[in-house]
């Protein structure tokens, strides 16, 4: 989604398999989450340590104890950031909205696009390297195979090669005093295939070969 989610409160009402599915994508990227719902799929059961559980249908009173109630002129230090309705009823979710829609800046209804504020896309991860793919609503499986596709050019790879590109683009920036030479550097490094190859092939110590080398015809 491209939002830096950690530590914000995400609410989830429903725990089914598409409830599953996105509270998987909520924890990975550090957020806080809640669980409303009378039932969870067994995985979810098996994280019960990983989210606070409350156990019961959503009801428009119990979600402002849980999560709105504040006091005289104050704002509740339990209200979420991001709400997810994923109930299979429709009623319940478009409830749910009805309720959060000027309160909280992030919506999903999961079976309503109309109504949320921001979509799920399908997604490649290589470590920090985050590839999101949307079809605008039109065909989510589609947007799920080109992935998979992705996945097969953006291998395992990316995630160390770009774990050290993020160091020697801070380092660069620190030690030297012209960005321009910042960049030149960075983009020799990106463009050398030699590079990511031997990160393939898993031999840091030539792609460090490489990489100096780069340094060193910049720095001349
Ligand atoms: C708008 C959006 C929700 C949003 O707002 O975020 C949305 C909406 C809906 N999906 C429906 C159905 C299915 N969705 C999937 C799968 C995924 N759906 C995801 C995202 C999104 N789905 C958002 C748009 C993303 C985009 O633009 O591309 C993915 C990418 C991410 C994720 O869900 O985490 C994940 C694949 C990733 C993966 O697994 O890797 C499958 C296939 C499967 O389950 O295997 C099916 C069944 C087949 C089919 O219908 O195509 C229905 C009908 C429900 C009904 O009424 O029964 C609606 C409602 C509607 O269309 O209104
Ligand atoms: N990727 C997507 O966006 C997709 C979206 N959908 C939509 O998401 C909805 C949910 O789909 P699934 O997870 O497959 O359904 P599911 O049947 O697996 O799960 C539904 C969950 O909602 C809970 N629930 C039911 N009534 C509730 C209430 N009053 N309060 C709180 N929780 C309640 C149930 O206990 C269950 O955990 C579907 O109705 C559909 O509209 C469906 C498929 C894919």
């Amino acid at each position: 989604m491209g939002i830096d989610l950690s530590g914000r409160h995400c609410v989830v009402v429903g725990g089914g398999t598409v409830a599953e599915r996105r509270i998987e994508t909520l924890l990975r990227s550090g957020a806080k989450v809640s669980v409303m719902s009378p039932a969870l799929t067994t995985t979810l059961t098996e994280s019960l340590d990983q989210f606070h559980y409350i156990d019961t249908a959503y009801s428009e009173d119990r979600f402002t104890i849980e999560f709105l109630q504040k006091g005289r002129g104050e704002v509740s230090s339990n209200r979420p950031y991001l709400v997810l309705a994923a109930t299979n009823s429709t009623t319940v979710n478009e409830r749910v909205h009805a309720q959060v829609k000027d309160v909280v800046p992030l919506i999903n209804i999961a079976s309503n696009q109309k109504l949320s504020s921001f979509h799920f896309p399908a997604v490649v991860e290589r470590g920090p390297l985050h590839i999101g793919v949307t079809t605008s609503g039109l065909s989510p499986l589609l947007g799920k195979r080109i992935c998979e596709q992705l996945s097969t050019i953006y291998g395992e790879e990316y995630a160390l090669f770009l774990q050290r590109l993020g160091q020697l683009r801070e380092e660069a920036y620190k030690e030297a005093g012209n960005p321009k030479e910042v960049r030149q550097l960075l983009k020799a490094v990106v463009e050398n295939d030699d590079i990511l190859e031997y990160y393939r092939k898993n031999d840091l110590s030539k792609a460090e070969t490489l990489i100096k080398d780069a340094l060193r015809i910049v720095h001349k």
